[in-house]
């Protein structure tokens, strides 16, 4: 990860907001599980969302992704409400990839890619060679083209966890927002996935909840969620500082820098 790759903070903020919530709260039963948060995601961005377990990362990109209706606040996609906006619609502009997205077992994962498409098609806009094109270049990106025929109940996690993603890259959503991406995936899987939605955020504008905070360091800004409230949102340099990270995270950091590039890197320590 070079520092040009990660956009400024000044050169974001001229950038359009694309997406919006706006004092948003979510409570079940007498439990508020997000607080009131506010923030913008701006167009070609990359967020990273991070929180220690059950801060409400999850809740509030369900909340984002309309998939869930805020008990206060609201989220604007555009500008628009996102209440107000046909679910179809919205997904042609929003994927959301969840932690524990599953589907039915009898489906191969070229017919699992395929449904990203589902928006797109009616009884006039039919299945056509630019979709099979769209569903190979996703299967192609997370490196999922040699297991096209095979199903879904015999991928292993990691595999499941690619295929979602291209699932959702055969959306052709201009934002995309993913929950935890890196589960399930080996070192090697991780950061080609983590590189992908990086370069991604060329052209897409993105939402990750992370847990690896190495990883967060290549997100353009990091959002810290604690107890369903946003405690920071800020450069990944002015996030992880040690005084945050252990009041949040309740670990200690320092940081080191790698001789090979300079890059920089988080190292953690029980209190
Ligand atoms: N439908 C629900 N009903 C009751 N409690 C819920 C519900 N959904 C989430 N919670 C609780 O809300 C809190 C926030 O959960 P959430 O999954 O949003 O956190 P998270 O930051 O994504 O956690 P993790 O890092 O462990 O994935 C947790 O304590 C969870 O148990």
């Amino acid at each position: 990860m070079t520092k040009e790759q990660v956009k400024s903070s000044e050169a974001l903020s001229a950038r359009q907001v694309v997406l919006e919530a706006r004092n948003v709260s979510w409570s079940v039963r007498s439990a508020t599980l997000v607080q009131d948060v506010s923030l913008c995601l701006r167009a070609g961005e990359m967020l990273g969302l991070i929180g220690p377990n059950g801060s409400g990362k999850s809740s509030f990109l369900r909340l984002l992704a309309g998939v869930n209706a805020p008990s206060a606040g609201e989220v604007f996609l555009e500008g628009q409400p996102m209440h107000a906006i046909p679910r179809r619609m919205v997904a042609r502009r929003l994927a959301l990839v969840s932690q524990m997205a599953d589907t039915v077992d009898a489906i191969t994962v070229q017919d699992a890619v395929e449904l990203g498409r589902t928006p797109w098609l009616s009884a006039l806009q039919t299945w056509s060679q630019r979709d099979d094109e769209i569903v190979s270049k996703a299967l192609a990106l997370v490196g999922m083209e040699e297991k096209r025929e095979q199903y879904w109940s015999t991928l292993s996690g990691g595999e499941r966890q690619r295929t979602h993603i291209a699932r959702s890259l055969a959306q052709q959503p201009s934002i995309l927002l993913l929950d935890e991406p890196t589960n399930h995936l080996d070192i090697h899987h991780q950061l080609s996935l983590m590189h992908l939605i990086r370069s991604l955020s060329e052209s897409m504008s993105i939402a990750v909840a992370i847990h690896d905070l190495n990883h967060a360091l290549m997100c353009d800004r990091l959002a810290v969620m604690y107890k369903g409230r946003l405690v920071r949102i800020d450069v990944p340099e002015k996030v992880l500082e040690p005084e945050l990270v252990r009041e949040v995270f309740e670990v200690d950091v320092s940081e080191l820098t790698d001789p090979a590039d300079q890059a920089r890197v988080l190292r953690f320590m029980p209190l």
